[in-house]
């Protein structure tokens, strides 16, 4: 009976959908085009739909007025063909529609099992769960085989199309544009620093290339470089563009209003130029090193070295992976904040710790918390990572379930630390704490751990 109401329902929606279309004018193309989408969908035309999505533009994921997808349509009628053919060209299983229910919740409703199972794996499968932290590069394609590709590169820098931006930094430091409240990376075309840079000898003139990204607006693809140019040279460069407001932040801190793309490649590129910056002898022989691989190696130039002889990873930009952890007391009311030595007052955070050789994750946040606090820690289950890029961290973000309540601060390492009540932690987040005390802002890891514990996010706590 389920299946008859359904087709009589669908055949009125097709028909409402017909007389819609129909009252509309020509320049409503993309209406017609999701129109026919929802009722193809609707009415299980697998092949019709598979050939519209090849032909047009169409946006999977468009809603009706009553925010219905074509997912939606397919899952209430049981057409699987169609399900999966949406989810493999990427329809959203979370959506929702007006009242709140994705094409799985649709499918329960109208028993449609068969859709469930599907709906259920596709959900599983390929939805990343994950939070994403500020710092964390997103839609970039690194290109790692174009590093080794000279010709291309010099392409690439050559080119007077509006396709290729080039990153400029002082002495690691991003160049912005704007005013101090507003502002954002300034992204050069080649022929803007032809004049200060020598792109033809990109190696010599040590340009790093991010990778290639696709511009939202245009659809091109961008290619994405950074450069490290010295005090005089930006001083030439803002002498070019005298209507510009062009700055540079003391540090990578000093810019923590950028939009999270911005900040991520900004990152990104401090933390290689940061290394390049650091690394111009070997650490081997004492030679001096030199640019290569698009700005993701550093070659020796003694041949005799052992790092050319021998793989070394030397000649590779490192990563420091650091824990930090949210240490819940044992009864799970109360939170573990510590105020660094080096922290601005009243900022109390998670504790954290560089980790060493010959330690698991979990020991190594076992032993940064005794050695800070005197605070042991039994299980540890892991929550997310951030890319920190002061200059090159990883911060692994950690849960950890205290077994003693009794502290010893570190005084080497922080001025104090305290277990803080759930209330407490509501004040400080939401900066009303009596006493002026507040947590790291949502650009860190800290911030996140510290509301895991507070809403239960984390399926760990
Ligand atoms: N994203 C976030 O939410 C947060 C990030 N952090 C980052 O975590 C880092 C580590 O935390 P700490 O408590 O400072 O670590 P820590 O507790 O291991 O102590 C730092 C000391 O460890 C030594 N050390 C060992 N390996 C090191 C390395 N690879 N680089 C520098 N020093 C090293 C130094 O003596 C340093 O003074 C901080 O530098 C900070 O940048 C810290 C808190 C929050
Ligand atoms: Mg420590
Ligand atoms: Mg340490
Ligand atoms: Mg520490
Ligand atoms: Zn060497």
């Amino acid at each position: 009976m389920n299946q008859k109401f359904a087709q009589t329902s669908i055949s009125l929606i097709a028909r409402h959908l017909s007389i819609r279309s129909r009252i509309r004018t020509s320049n409503n193309m993309a209406f017609d085009l999701e129109d026919k989408l929802f009722s193809l969908s609707a009415n299980g035309k697998v092949s019709e739909l598979k050939s519209l999505i090849s032909m047009s533009n169409i946006k999977l994921n468009a809603s009706n007025q009553r925010g219905w997808t074509a997912l939606m349509f397919a899952a209430r009628n049981g057409h699987k063909d169609v399900v999966s053919l949406l989810v493999e060209k990427g329809a959203n299983v979370e959506q929702q529609n007006g009242l709140g229910q994705t094409a799985y919740d649709i499918a329960a409703f109208w028993s449609q099992t068969a859709i469930l199972s599907l709906l259920k794996q596709a959900d599983t499968e390929s939805q990343p769960t994950e939070p994403v932290h500020y710092f964390t590069v997103r839609h970039l394609d690194r290109a790692n085989e174009k590093r080794k590709d000279l010709q291309w590169l010099k392409e690439r820098l050559a080119t007077s199309q509006l396709t290729t931006f080039i990153l400029a930094f002082v002495k690691t430091f991003p160049v912005l544009t704007g005013d101090e409240k507003n502002y954002s990376v300034r992204k050069f075309l080649p022929k803007d620093l032809e004049n200060f840079v020598d792109m033809e000898n990109c190696e010599q003139s040590e340009i790093v290339f991010l990778g290639m990204r696709t511009n939202d607006e245009t659809g091109k693809q961008e290619c994405l470089f950074a450069v490290d140019i010295s005090q005089e040279t930006y001083t030439d460069i803002q002498a070019a563009f005298p209507n510009e407001n062009l700055y540079v932040p003391k540090g990578l801190r000093d810019a923590f209003l950028l939009d999270s793309e911005e900040a991520a490649l900004t990152g990104l590129a401090h933390s290689v130029l940061d290394w390049h910056r650091n690394c111009i002898f070997c650490q081997c022989c004492g030679y001096r090193t030199k640019f290569a691989h698009a700005g993701y190696k550093r070659e020796c130039t003694n041949e005799d070295c052992r790092t050319v002889r021998e793989v070394k990873n030397s000649s590779y930009l490192r990563l420091d992976p650091t824990i930090i952890v949210a240490v819940i007391s044992t009864d799970k009311s109360k939170l573990l904040l510590a105020q660094g030595r080096r922290f601005i007052p009243n900022m109390w955070s998670c504790l954290a710790g560089f980790m060493e050789p010959g330690e698991s994750i979990e020991d190594a946040c076992r032993r940064e918390v005794f050695e800070e606090t005197g605070i042991r820690v039994g299980r540890v289950t892991y929550h997310s990572t951030q890319p920190w890029p002061f200059p090159t961290q990883i911060m692994i973000g950690l849960i950890g379930h205290a077994t003693n309540t009794d502290i010893t601060v570190d005084k080497s390492e922080l001025s104090d630390a305290k277990w803080f009540s759930r209330s407490e932690v509501v004040q400080m987040m939401t900066r009303n704490h009596p006493h002026g005390y507040f947590n790291p802002p949502h650009n860190a890891i800290a911030h996140h751990l510290i509301k895991a514990f507070l809403h239960n996010t984390s399926s760990k706590i």
